[in-house]
């Protein structure tokens, strides 16, 4: 699954991501060029993070008719009905302090508020055509709150529930924060991602999410966590895992695909081929154009 920036901020934007080699925010127009050769040589899912130009303090544009992920959807499913279109659901691109819920006057999170915006974004992600909806907030009860609303609006057979379930607190979401001008403008998000060392943690709350109606569950980032991958793998049954190689992973293989250290498909190959063997059968990788040409040569 290729994660995909859109953004609003033109059209016809082509904007070259300085932290993640060969990444791009996307304007409209411009898909249905990037996206056609893709699915020549295989494609089959998507991932749209949104990068709106207005911002505020609840994140208002997340679920706006014009807002770009929500267009996006739209186009893509019409110009590509085969393509799987997942969309992430978040506040964080959308608040104008950069975190991922609603806030009190002293900063801490309003759970009961968050929990019922997301919700909001997600049903208006699904409304508008995406086959997954995959929350990566963190709130206590989203999944719960997202299913409900997705059966109420007889949604829930069309739309899957992706759940960022074991998401951890990592050095590894640097270049992302700089693609999607999502870094928090106070604090950090270490009260509501997990502390990397807490593995009993993980697994309650891949617990609590299977509990809650997920259908797919999500470990991020992937490298350094392939342990919670294979716990994951062992508590969810017959529910599919996935991972998230994220931007840091990404910048750092790239990296050291740069200084020599290894060859860059060898390296990236690797990377994923660990990832399937701890367990996930879903992984989400800016590689994935790399690895359509890689894979038919
Ligand atoms: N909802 C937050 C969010 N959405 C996507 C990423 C990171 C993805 C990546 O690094 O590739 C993050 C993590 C964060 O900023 O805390
Ligand atoms: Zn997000
Ligand atoms: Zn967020």
């Amino acid at each position: 699954m290729y994660p995909i920036f859109v953004t609003d901020s033109s059209p016809d934007a082509e904007e070259v991501i300085q932290s993640m080699p060969n990444q791009k925010r996307w304007g409209l127009n411009k898909l249905k060029g990037f996206l056609a050769p893709l699915i020549d040589k295989g494609l089959h899912s998507i991932i749209l993070f949104g990068i709106p130009s207005k911002k505020d303090e609840k994140g208002g544009m997340a679920d706006h008719p014009d807002t770009p992920v929500i267009q996006a959807i739209k186009l893509v499913k019409k110009s590509f009905p085969g393509l799987f279109v997942a969309a992430d659901v978040c506040l964080c691109e959308y608040t104008s302090h950069g975190h991922c819920g609603i806030l009190n006057e002293d900063g801490t999170l309003k759970n009961i508020e968050s929990v019922i915006r997301i919700t909001e974004v997600a049903v208006a992600y699904a409304k508008a055509g995406a086959d997954c909806v995959a929350p990566s907030d963190m709130m206590d009860g989203r999944i719960k709150a997202i299913k409900t609303a997705l059966i109420k609006e007889g949604l829930a057979n069309k739309c899957l529930l992706m759940a960022y379930a074991a998401k951890f607190s990592t050095c590894l979401y640097g270049p992302f924060r700089d693609a999607a001008g999502s870094a928090p403008s106070f604090g950090d998000r270490k009260c509501y991602q997990l502390p990397p060392n807490a593995r009993g943690l993980a697994r309650r709350a891949i617990k609590r999410d299977l509990n809650e109606g997920a259908d797919i569950i999500m470990v991020k980032p992937a490298t350094f966590y392939h342990d919670i991958i294979a716990e994951a793998r062992e508590l969810a049954g017959d529910i599919p895992i996935a991972c998230y190689q994220v931007s840091g992973e990404f910048a750092m293989i790239h990296a050291a695909a740069k200084a020599s250290v290894f060859d860059l498909r060898t390296g990236a190959t690797e990377a994923v081929g660990a990832c399937l063997r701890a367990g996930c059968s879903l992984v989400l990788s800016y590689f994935t154009p790399e690895f359509l040409d890689w894979l038919s040569t």
